[in-house]
């Protein structure tokens, strides 16, 4: 068993040696190809946008929690209180947690250097030399399985001060590319370099990639501050679907409704829509005011259009929900209904998440033997609510584990319709066979029952046929394209049909040379800002967070190669001056994967770690028995049979069928089907009836 004091304090005592867990033969990954970019499209340079309401370099803000907590049954929108005793845990705006203490430069915040004091290899090269940029389709997993990624990410962190696709106000580059001089450099500014030769980059002179640091503590001055800087979050940890309620009542009374228990939606062309941000041009790379820019409970909503078209979903799904608990208990106040939505929404979506979606990524038994996740009877619950365990995000886990899934990002998303001769079979069916079977002859009745084994058919393969994509790039910033014509359910239709990209060491074109292109020919490289972020946070290295994970700590380069190809070690070695030099976010996703799960031991021993923490750190998880918060044993078999398949189905603009498992590709075992064939929660085991407090369930756990 690991028993390691981390750097914040409080000791990881559940989990065996990542040796002892994963035991099992390591899959090959596929080797690194780089290949050269295409030429740059010939866009001219947009103008610079700046804004109101960007965060400002320096400005950070350390939580404040309440001097005592009231008793609730629901979740307070900062995540204060959610632990009794030290009612800041989890909250917005506190530090990341730490398995490794930091390594900075300096001792105590300045980005790490190589053991020879020297600076560590340059980003941008150990991204085109590491990594590749091949298109390797999944042969498994769907797009909504990385989008969902992205929303549980957006969900338990935000680094302090960062703008994320927003041109930031800080800045290190001219607009042309080029270093700003030393004198003028804002002290947050840690430019990313572009080396000579640059396969993409230099054919534009772009020499600079701006990047400005996370904000620490330090720089926040809060009051218990250490020596050593931790760097700030700036939403709450808990999956508590932040993105949708917002980090603070602030930011939740902008975007909730006050009646029936809704949150505001403006409606459009007959459909129901985010409302819109006040910051048009600020928030999003809007040409003009009238383009759709949202507003949500996160300011990355209107990121990529895919990331939006999830925000929209889980949106239109707490008001659907809030209108059936309205009609089923038409003497809650808005309150109480806005209340009990959220906390069966955030129950479907942690569900969906613990036994849908993370098993594809951890393992399905690796979840099992870490208590991830229980195989109990559905109207069970896990009393594994555990105080002792900080439900913080870990710096580790945020700033490099899983931030290799980046590596999914497909850099074109298809607009998916309904196949024509499907939809062809099902009309010719609905004309002849229903309306009119009474008085055609027999022949005719006789041919339209083939037409509907034919249409019941269509419907048990598949529906659906691309009609168009949409390049990543073109569309970062700019949400509106997902209202245009049939493109809402086009895209989800799509999410659910298109492969992912392969979890290796590819990262797609469009994030690796075009992110945040804002329509110029070039954009920045998100691998080589996840590795210079790696630095900025001061996270130990690969070699320490092996050791960390009970793997064996190398002496030398050549002991890396036990869980990293050979070719892989030997471009390492021209890059770095040592191996214990290693950035944890280079050398954790060139590790060989274990078998059953999407990562190699390293970051499977933190991954696993974080989603141990954010599960039993928190009082309010779904399945939790507790009398006073928790659900009733019926209530909880409803929440159980949730789905990423139904919550697509119920909030797309007119989605009729789905495969059961989106998050699988379509196949013979897993087939398109009506949507009224995929389970639903049933709300009226909320009607209010006052059993709750009678119901004496089993539990399992302490
Ligand atoms: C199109 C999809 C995506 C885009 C364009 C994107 C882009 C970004 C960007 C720009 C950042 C901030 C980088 C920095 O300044 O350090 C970031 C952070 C991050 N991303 Fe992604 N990302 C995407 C999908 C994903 C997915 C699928 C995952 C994981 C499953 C993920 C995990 C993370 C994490 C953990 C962070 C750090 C969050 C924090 O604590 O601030 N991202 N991403």
């Amino acid at each position: 068993y690991v028993q390691k004091i981390s750097s914040s304090g409080y000791s990881i005592i559940h989990s065996k040696r990542a040796i002892d867990v994963f035991p099992g033969p390591i899959e090959n990954a596929i080797p690194t190809v780089f290949v050269n970019t295409s030429p740059a499209p010939s866009n001219p340079f947009m103008p610079p946008i700046y804004g109101p309401g960007y965060p400002q370099a320096g400005q950070a803000s350390c939580a404040v929690p309440p001097p005592a907590c009231p008793k609730s049954q629901y979740r307070s929108m900062d995540g204060s209180c959610n632990h009794l005793e030290q009612p800041q845990l989890g909250m917005a705006n506190t530090r990341y947690g730490r398995l490794v203490a930091a390594k900075y430069g300096d001792g105590v915040s300045a980005p790490t250097r190589s053991i020879t004091g020297d600076e560590l290899p340059n980003a941008r090269l150990v991204s085109l030399v590491v990594f590749g940029e091949m298109d390797v389709p999944d042969p498994q997993f769907t797009l909504v399985n990385m989008q969902w990624g992205q929303v549980i990410t957006h969900d338990m962190s935000m680094q302090a001060g960062g703008t994320q696709s927003r041109k930031h106000p800080t800045r290190c580059c001219t607009d042309d590319g080029l270093l700003i001089s030393n004198d003028l450099l804002p002290s947050t500014c840690f430019a990313i370099l572009v080396p000579p030769n640059d396969p993409a980059f230099s054919q534009v002179g772009i020499q600079c990639l701006n990047f400005v640091r996370t904000l620490t503590d330090l720089d926040a001055n809060c009051p218990d501050r250490q020596q050593q800087a931790e760097q700030l979050t700036t939403v709450t940890s808990y999956m508590d679907l932040s993105l949708v309620y917002g980090s603070s009542i602030q930011q939740n009374s902008q975007i909730r409704e006050f009646r029936g228990g809704r949150m505001i939606v403006e409606e459009r062309n007959g459909a129901e829509w985010l409302p819109s941000s006040q910051n048009v041009t600020g928030d999003c790379d809007a040409i003009d005011l009238t383009e759709v820019c949202y507003r949500a409970g996160d300011i990355r909503v209107n990121q990529n259009p895919g990331l939006a078209m999830l925000h929209t979903i889980l949106l239109r799904e707490h008001n659907r929900i809030a209108d059936g608990l309205a009609k089923l208990n038409p003497h809650w106040d808005d309150r109480t209904l806005f209340q009990e939505a959220r906390k069966i929404n955030i129950a479907e979506y942690e569900h969906i998440s613990y036994y849908e979606w993370l098993p594809i990524f951890l393992g399905y038994e690796n979840m099992l033997k870490n208590r991830l996740i229980y195989s109990a009877p559905k109207t069970t619950h896990i009393n594994d609510y555990d105080p002792s365990i900080d439900p913080s995000v870990l710096n580790g886990h945020a700033t490099a584990a899983f931030r290799y899934f980046h590596s999914q990002i497909e850099g074109r998303l298809d607009l998916a319709k309904k196949h024509l001769s499907a939809q062809l079979t099902i009309e010719c069916f609905r004309t002849f066979y229903i309306r009119e079977w009474r008085w055609v002859p027999k022949i005719r009745l006789m041919a339209n029952i083939i037409s509907l084994f034919v249409s019941l058919f269509s419907l048990m393969s598949e529906l659906r046929s691309v009609a168009g994509a949409l390049r990543l790039s073109d569309w970062f910033n700019r949400p509106g394209i997902i209202e245009l014509g049939d493109n809402f359910d086009s895209l989800t239709r799509g999410h659910a049909t298109q492969p992912q990209e392969l979890t290796d060491i590819n990262f797609d074109r469009e994030i690796k040379h075009y992110l945040f292109r804002r329509n110029r020919p070039f954009g920045s490289d998100l691998r080589a800002i996840d590795i210079q972020r790696n630095r900025d946070h001061g996270l130990a290295s690969y070699n320490d967070y092996r050791e960390f994970c009970g793997l064996r700590r190398a002496n030398n380069w050549e002991d890396f190669t036990d869980l990293i190809d050979v070719e892989i070690v030997e471009k390492l070695k021209t890059l770095y001056a040592s191996h214990e030099d290693v950035d944890v976010t280079v050398g954790g996703s060139i590790e060989r994967h274990v078998i059953g799960a999407l990562a190699g031991p390293t970051f499977l021993c933190i991954l696993t770690e974080q989603f141990y923490r954010t599960r039993v750190g928190d009082r309010f998880f779904y399945e939790n028995g507790d009398k006073y918060a928790g659900f009733t044993p019926d209530q909880l078999a409803e929440i159980r049979k949730a789905s990423m398949a139904r919550l697509l189905c119920d909030n797309g603009n007119s989605i009729e069928s789905m495969q059961p498992k989106a998050f699988l590709q379509v196949s013979n075992s897993n087939p398109v089907v009506s949507c009224s064939n995929i389970r639903e929660v049933d709300l009226s085991k909320w009607i209010d009836q006052k059993v709750y407090l009678t119901a004496a369930p089993l539990h399992y756990g302490k």
